[in-house]
């Protein structure tokens, strides 16, 4: 890691595309799934490396990915850097991207981690979180206001309360932290089902930086269709 000062911090994207995506049943892990003629991933890696203010974009494989090969990717550019370092949980493709980038990265550099499952992502996403977090001390995640009357269950799916939604979120991808800052905390966290979780476990408050429900994280097979429809029916990325 490259200790030195950084008052033009870069913008890297962590792609975390190692999972099974057991919940969607398919015969493939639902990244590789065709989504409009091209495999799901390739929508929002396209997107990221459009952006001008992300510097490159870490793709975070399975040791043993076959299939990225199978694709060509050249279309994409430079900024494009596939990483066979994914590991048992989301966290752990994390983390191991984060060490796999440690020669590249500075300390202060931004890093936006984004789920290879949301394939719906928008440029004015990525921008907004960017440019509203650019002076923070922490970062924070894009996330959307629940919507929902919210209720809690006993195991035999009884109404056990109604759980007030005023402050609740859903928190969504990309998740910008620094460097340094979310490398400890991950290497710190245990059980933590995104970034945010690791921060806020080292004791800081990311910030909610409101993004909207297309970015919807593809888990069962009706999200596909939804998210079909979102890329189609959307006016401008
Ligand atoms: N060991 C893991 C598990 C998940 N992910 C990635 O984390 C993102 C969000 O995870 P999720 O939607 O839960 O994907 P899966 O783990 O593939 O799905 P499932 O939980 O249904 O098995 C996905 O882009 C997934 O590829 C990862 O990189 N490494
Ligand atoms: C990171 C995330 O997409 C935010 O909503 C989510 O926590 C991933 O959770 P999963 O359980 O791995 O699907």
């Amino acid at each position: 890691m490259r200790a030195m000062q950084n008052f033009h911090p870069r913008h890297f994207a962590i792609v975390p595309a190692a999972g099974s995506g057991s919940r969607m049943g398919a015969s493939q892990p639902k990244q590789y799934l065709e989504l409009l003629g091209k495999p799901l991933i390739r929508h929002s890696l396209e997107v990221l490396c459009a952006t001008p203010e992300i510097d490159k974009v870490f793709v975070v494989l399975s040791v043993g990915d076959a299939e990225w090969k199978r694709h060509d990717w050249s279309g994409l550019g430079p900024k494009l850097v596939p990483l066979f370092c994914g590991g048992a949980t989301r966290a752990d493709s994390v983390l191991g991207g984060l060490r796999a980038i440690v020669r590249e990265a500075e300390q202060s550099d931004w890093v936006l981690v984004h789920d290879a499952a949301r394939p719906c992502l928008a440029r004015w996403h990525i921008e907004k979180l960017i440019r509203d977090l650019a002076h923070d001390e922490v970062g924070g995640i894009l996330a959307v206001p629940v919507a929902d009357t919210l209720k809690r269950s006993d195991a035999h799916r009884h109404v056990l309360e109604t759980v007030p939604r005023d402050s609740l979120w859903q928190a969504q991808t990309p998740q910008m932290f620094r460097y340094v800052m979310l490398r400890r905390a991950l290497e710190a966290a245990s059980n933590v089902t995104d970034e945010a979780s690791a921060i806020e476990a080292a004791g800081l408050r990311p910030r909610l930086i409101e993004g909207d429900a297309t970015n919807l994280k593809v888990t069962y097979p009706l999200d596909l269709h939804l998210a079909e429809w979102i890329l189609t029916n959307r006016d401008s990325r």
